[in-house]
Protein backbone atom coordinates (compact mmCIF):
# COMPACT_ATOMS: atom_id res chain seq x y z
CA UNK A 1 0.00 0.00 0.00
CA UNK A 2 2.21 3.11 1.25
CA UNK A 3 5.54 2.70 0.37
CA UNK A 4 7.62 0.86 3.02
CA UNK A 5 9.87 2.43 5.32
CA UNK A 6 10.73 -0.40 8.02
CA UNK A 7 14.86 -0.74 8.60
CA UNK A 8 14.28 -4.07 10.41
CA UNK A 9 12.18 -6.76 9.02
CA UNK A 10 8.61 -7.87 10.46
CA UNK A 11 6.61 -7.28 13.36
CA UNK A 12 6.13 -3.68 15.13
CA UNK A 13 8.48 -1.03 14.31
CA UNK A 14 10.44 0.31 17.28
CA UNK A 15 9.61 3.77 16.18
CA UNK A 16 6.23 4.35 15.87
CA UNK A 17 6.23 7.93 14.44
CA UNK A 18 8.77 10.04 12.44
CA UNK A 19 8.13 13.51 10.74
CA UNK A 20 11.19 14.45 8.80
CA UNK A 21 11.10 18.40 8.44
CA UNK A 22 7.24 18.57 8.30
CA UNK A 23 5.89 21.95 6.85
CA UNK A 24 2.61 23.04 6.87
CA UNK A 25 1.41 26.75 5.36
CA UNK A 26 -2.56 28.26 5.36
CA UNK A 27 -3.44 30.77 3.48
CA UNK A 28 -5.29 33.52 5.93
CA UNK A 29 -8.46 33.02 4.39
CA UNK A 30 -8.68 28.72 5.41
CA UNK A 31 -7.33 27.69 2.49
CA UNK A 32 -4.23 25.36 2.41
CA UNK A 33 -1.12 28.09 0.86
CA UNK A 34 0.58 24.98 -1.01
CA UNK A 35 4.45 24.53 -0.95
CA UNK A 36 6.26 27.24 0.91
CA UNK A 37 7.76 29.28 -1.28
CA UNK A 38 5.24 28.63 -4.01
CA UNK A 39 2.11 30.91 -1.82
CA UNK A 40 1.81 33.98 -3.69
CA UNK A 41 0.85 36.65 -1.36
CA UNK A 42 3.38 35.87 1.59
CA UNK A 43 1.23 38.44 3.47
CA UNK A 44 -1.54 36.34 3.68
CA UNK A 45 -0.31 32.88 4.47
CA UNK A 46 0.48 31.11 7.96
CA UNK A 47 3.25 29.01 8.84
CA UNK A 48 1.47 26.67 10.89
CA UNK A 49 4.75 24.13 10.75
CA UNK A 50 8.29 25.07 10.19
CA UNK A 51 10.50 22.04 9.24
CA UNK A 52 9.29 19.85 12.47
CA UNK A 53 11.30 16.62 12.55
CA UNK A 54 10.90 14.18 15.24
CA UNK A 55 10.75 10.49 16.27
CA UNK A 56 8.86 8.70 19.02
CA UNK A 57 9.41 5.07 19.71
CA UNK A 58 6.80 2.47 19.91
CA UNK A 59 5.31 2.36 23.23
CA UNK A 60 5.82 5.91 24.35
CA UNK A 61 3.51 8.85 25.72
CA UNK A 62 4.35 11.53 24.60
CA UNK A 63 2.63 15.08 25.71
CA UNK A 64 2.73 18.84 22.86
CA UNK A 65 2.59 21.34 24.53
CA UNK A 66 3.00 25.30 23.56
CA UNK A 67 1.04 28.62 23.32
CA UNK A 68 -1.76 29.14 21.55
CA UNK A 69 -1.60 28.91 17.87
CA UNK A 70 1.87 27.84 18.04
CA UNK A 71 0.72 24.83 15.55
CA UNK A 72 -0.28 21.86 18.07
CA UNK A 73 -3.06 20.65 16.18
CA UNK A 74 -1.94 20.92 13.27
CA UNK A 75 1.37 18.91 14.25
CA UNK A 76 -1.33 16.19 15.34
CA UNK A 77 -3.32 16.58 12.47
CA UNK A 78 -0.40 16.26 9.67
CA UNK A 79 1.20 13.45 11.41
CA UNK A 80 -2.10 11.73 12.00
CA UNK A 81 -3.10 11.85 8.05
CA UNK A 82 -5.75 14.13 8.72
CA UNK A 83 -3.96 16.60 6.78
CA UNK A 84 -1.33 16.86 4.52
CA UNK A 85 1.68 18.70 5.03
CA UNK A 86 3.09 20.61 2.25
CA UNK A 87 6.27 19.76 2.45
CA UNK A 88 8.45 16.92 4.49
CA UNK A 89 7.29 13.11 5.47
CA UNK A 90 5.50 11.34 8.41
CA UNK A 91 6.56 7.99 8.69
CA UNK A 92 4.03 6.24 10.87
CA UNK A 93 4.96 2.50 12.48
CA UNK A 94 6.98 1.97 9.11
CA UNK A 95 4.90 3.45 6.27
CA UNK A 96 4.99 6.70 4.65
CA UNK A 97 1.43 7.88 4.69
CA UNK A 98 2.34 11.30 3.09
CA UNK A 99 3.33 8.79 -0.24
CA UNK A 100 -0.27 7.64 0.18
CA UNK A 101 -3.28 8.48 -1.80
CA UNK A 102 -6.61 9.67 -0.26
CA UNK A 103 -8.49 6.33 -0.23
CA UNK A 104 -5.18 4.57 1.08
CA UNK A 105 -4.92 7.34 3.91
CA UNK A 106 -8.37 6.83 4.70
CA UNK A 107 -7.96 2.75 5.20
CA UNK A 108 -4.58 3.88 7.15
CA UNK A 109 -6.32 6.18 9.41
CA UNK A 110 -9.33 3.90 10.14
CA UNK A 111 -6.92 0.65 10.62
CA UNK A 112 -3.21 2.05 12.50
CA UNK A 113 -4.49 5.21 13.75
CA UNK A 114 -6.94 6.07 16.79
CA UNK A 115 -8.48 9.65 17.96
CA UNK A 116 -9.80 11.22 21.09
CA UNK A 117 -10.49 14.38 20.74
CA UNK A 118 -12.16 17.01 23.40
CA UNK A 119 -15.68 16.78 22.36
CA UNK A 120 -15.63 13.13 22.26
CA UNK A 121 -16.93 12.94 18.36
CA UNK A 122 -19.46 10.10 19.68
CA UNK A 123 -22.40 9.05 17.38
CA UNK A 124 -25.30 10.00 19.32
CA UNK A 125 -28.02 7.19 17.96
CA UNK A 126 -25.68 4.14 18.30
CA UNK A 127 -24.68 2.75 22.05
CA UNK A 128 -21.55 2.62 23.76
CA UNK A 129 -20.26 -0.97 22.10
CA UNK A 130 -21.70 0.34 18.82
CA UNK A 131 -19.69 3.32 18.86
CA UNK A 132 -17.30 1.38 20.37
CA UNK A 133 -16.58 -0.92 17.49
CA UNK A 134 -17.62 1.51 14.62
CA UNK A 135 -14.04 1.78 13.17
CA UNK A 136 -13.75 -2.17 12.93
CA UNK A 137 -16.92 -1.82 11.09
CA UNK A 138 -16.36 1.13 8.52
CA UNK A 139 -12.34 -0.74 7.57
CA UNK A 140 -15.08 -4.40 7.21
CA UNK A 141 -12.80 -5.78 9.65
CA UNK A 142 -14.20 -8.92 11.39
CA UNK A 143 -16.04 -7.39 14.98
CA UNK A 144 -14.44 -9.26 17.89
CA UNK A 145 -17.48 -9.02 20.60
CA UNK A 146 -16.07 -10.19 23.40
CA UNK A 147 -12.65 -8.28 22.85
CA UNK A 148 -15.07 -4.85 22.85
CA UNK A 149 -16.51 -5.87 25.79
CA UNK A 150 -13.39 -6.49 27.49
CA UNK A 151 -11.77 -3.06 26.07
CA UNK A 152 -14.93 -1.79 27.76
CA UNK A 153 -14.55 -2.86 30.68
CA UNK A 154 -10.91 -1.85 31.15
CA UNK A 155 -12.02 1.50 31.06
CA UNK A 156 -14.59 0.88 33.91
CA UNK A 157 -17.86 0.94 30.97
CA UNK A 158 -18.82 -2.77 31.40
CA UNK A 159 -22.24 -1.90 32.62
CA UNK A 160 -22.98 0.70 30.28
CA UNK A 161 -22.89 -0.84 26.79
CA UNK A 162 -26.29 -0.38 25.75
CA UNK A 163 -26.16 3.38 26.92
CA UNK A 164 -26.81 6.02 24.45
CA UNK A 165 -23.82 8.66 24.86
CA UNK A 166 -25.90 11.67 26.34
CA UNK A 167 -27.01 8.67 29.19
CA UNK A 168 -23.06 9.21 29.61
CA UNK A 169 -21.13 11.89 32.02
CA UNK A 170 -18.29 13.57 29.91
CA UNK A 171 -15.79 11.80 31.71
CA UNK A 172 -17.83 8.52 30.46
CA UNK A 173 -17.97 9.55 26.78
CA UNK A 174 -14.18 9.90 26.63
CA UNK A 175 -13.99 6.38 28.01
CA UNK A 176 -16.05 5.27 25.24
CA UNK A 177 -13.78 7.47 22.60
CA UNK A 178 -10.92 5.87 24.29
CA UNK A 179 -12.19 2.23 24.23
CA UNK A 180 -13.17 2.90 20.37
CA UNK A 181 -9.28 4.72 19.63
CA UNK A 182 -7.91 1.36 21.55
CA UNK A 183 -10.12 -1.28 19.68
CA UNK A 184 -8.30 -1.68 16.47
CA UNK A 185 -5.08 -2.17 17.81
CA UNK A 186 -3.56 1.50 16.37
CA UNK A 187 -0.39 2.19 15.85
CA UNK A 188 -0.41 5.56 17.11
CA UNK A 189 -2.93 7.22 19.14
CA UNK A 190 -3.27 10.46 19.16
CA UNK A 191 -5.47 12.67 21.48
CA UNK A 192 -6.41 16.95 21.19
CA UNK A 193 -7.30 18.04 24.34
CA UNK A 194 -8.71 14.52 25.42
CA UNK A 195 -9.11 16.72 29.61
CA UNK A 196 -10.46 20.11 28.19
CA UNK A 197 -13.52 19.67 28.59
CA UNK A 198 -13.53 16.97 31.74
CA UNK A 199 -13.66 17.96 35.50
CA UNK A 200 -10.52 17.19 37.34
CA UNK A 201 -11.79 13.51 38.57
CA UNK A 202 -12.67 12.47 35.17
CA UNK A 203 -9.56 13.77 33.81
CA UNK A 204 -7.37 12.15 35.71
CA UNK A 205 -9.50 9.11 35.36
CA UNK A 206 -8.56 9.57 31.11
CA UNK A 207 -5.49 10.28 31.73
CA UNK A 208 -4.59 6.77 33.83
CA UNK A 209 -6.32 5.09 31.20
CA UNK A 210 -3.88 6.40 28.35
CA UNK A 211 -1.16 5.85 30.82
CA UNK A 212 -2.04 2.19 31.33
CA UNK A 213 -2.72 1.67 27.52
CA UNK A 214 0.99 2.81 27.22
CA UNK A 215 2.40 0.89 30.08
CA UNK A 216 0.31 -2.39 30.13
CA UNK A 217 -0.13 -2.12 26.61
CA UNK A 218 2.66 -1.19 24.57
CA UNK A 219 0.44 1.28 23.07
CA UNK A 220 2.03 4.83 21.54
CA UNK A 221 0.13 8.22 22.90
CA UNK A 222 1.06 11.91 21.27
CA UNK A 223 -1.72 14.10 23.11
CA UNK A 224 -1.77 17.65 22.92
CA UNK A 225 -2.77 19.50 25.98
CA UNK A 226 -2.76 23.11 27.65
CA UNK A 227 -2.36 21.28 30.86
CA UNK A 228 1.10 20.80 32.96
CA UNK A 229 -0.71 18.14 35.23
CA UNK A 230 -2.08 16.58 31.73
CA UNK A 231 1.64 16.29 30.54
CA UNK A 232 3.32 14.97 33.45
CA UNK A 233 1.53 12.14 32.82
CA UNK A 234 3.94 11.29 29.84
CA UNK A 235 6.94 10.30 29.30
CA UNK A 236 7.86 13.45 27.48
CA UNK A 237 6.88 16.36 26.63
CA UNK A 238 7.13 18.84 23.44
CA UNK A 239 7.07 22.36 23.16
CA UNK A 240 6.25 24.01 19.87
CA UNK A 241 6.25 27.71 19.78
CA UNK A 242 5.58 29.94 16.01
CA UNK A 243 5.15 26.46 14.30
CA UNK A 244 8.77 25.24 15.31
CA UNK A 245 10.10 22.59 17.88
CA UNK A 246 10.96 24.86 21.09
CA UNK A 247 12.48 21.96 23.31
CA UNK A 248 11.63 19.16 24.93
CA UNK A 249 11.56 17.30 28.41
CA UNK A 250 11.56 13.93 29.95
CA UNK A 251 10.12 13.01 33.04
CA UNK A 252 8.03 15.96 32.97
CA UNK A 253 6.80 17.25 36.39
CA UNK A 254 3.83 19.46 36.71
CA UNK A 255 6.39 22.06 38.17
CA UNK A 256 9.11 21.79 35.74
CA UNK A 257 6.17 21.46 32.41
CA UNK A 258 5.00 24.95 34.05
CA UNK A 259 8.44 26.66 34.13
CA UNK A 260 9.28 25.47 30.39
CA UNK A 261 6.11 27.25 29.23
CA UNK A 262 6.58 30.16 31.36
CA UNK A 263 9.69 30.49 29.69
CA UNK A 264 9.02 29.49 26.27
CA UNK A 265 9.21 32.66 24.25
CA UNK A 266 12.67 32.79 25.25
CA UNK A 267 13.91 29.81 23.27
CA UNK A 268 11.77 29.83 20.65
CA UNK A 269 14.37 31.18 18.41
CA UNK A 270 17.35 29.23 20.67
CA UNK A 271 19.72 27.57 18.54
CA UNK A 272 18.61 24.66 20.61
CA UNK A 273 17.50 21.36 19.59
CA UNK A 274 15.77 21.39 16.40
CA UNK A 275 14.85 17.49 16.26
CA UNK A 276 13.62 15.49 19.06
CA UNK A 277 14.13 11.93 19.60
CA UNK A 278 12.73 10.95 22.12
CA UNK A 279 14.78 8.97 25.21
CA UNK A 280 17.95 11.12 23.67
N1 LIG B 1 -7.52 25.70 8.57
C1 LIG B 1 -6.72 26.75 8.83
N2 LIG B 1 -6.73 27.82 8.01
C2 LIG B 1 -5.94 28.90 8.23
N3 LIG B 1 -5.10 28.99 9.27
C3 LIG B 1 -5.05 27.96 10.12
C4 LIG B 1 -5.85 26.78 9.95
N4 LIG B 1 -5.59 25.92 10.97
C5 LIG B 1 -4.67 26.54 11.72
N5 LIG B 1 -4.34 27.74 11.23
C6 LIG B 1 -3.33 28.68 11.78
O1 LIG B 1 -2.14 27.95 11.96
C7 LIG B 1 -1.54 28.31 13.20
C8 LIG B 1 -1.41 27.08 14.09
O2 LIG B 1 -2.72 26.66 14.47
P1 LIG B 1 -2.98 25.40 15.42
O3 LIG B 1 -4.45 25.22 15.54
O4 LIG B 1 -2.18 24.25 14.93
O5 LIG B 1 -2.36 25.92 16.79
P2 LIG B 1 -2.54 25.32 18.26
O6 LIG B 1 -1.20 25.40 18.89
O7 LIG B 1 -3.19 23.98 18.20
O8 LIG B 1 -3.51 26.39 18.91
P3 LIG B 1 -4.57 26.24 20.12
O9 LIG B 1 -3.77 25.91 21.33
O10 LIG B 1 -5.19 27.61 20.20
O11 LIG B 1 -5.55 25.17 19.73
C9 LIG B 1 -2.39 29.41 13.80
O12 LIG B 1 -1.83 30.65 13.43
C10 LIG B 1 -3.73 29.21 13.13
O13 LIG B 1 -4.43 30.42 13.04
Amino acid sequence: MFRRNRERGHGPSAEALRLVKVGKVYRAGGQDAGKPGEAGDRESTVTALHDVTLSLPTGSFTAVMGPSGSGKSTLLQCAAGLERPDSGIVVVDGEEVTAGDEAQLAVFRRLRIGFVFQQYNLLPTLTVLENTTLPLRLARRRVNLPRAREILGQVGLGDRLGHLPDQLSGGQRQRVAIARALVTEPSVIFADEPTGALDLRSAREVLALLREAVSRHGRTVVMVTHDPVAASYADAVLFLADGRLAGSLAAPTVDAVAERLAHLGDEVYAAGRPEFRAGV
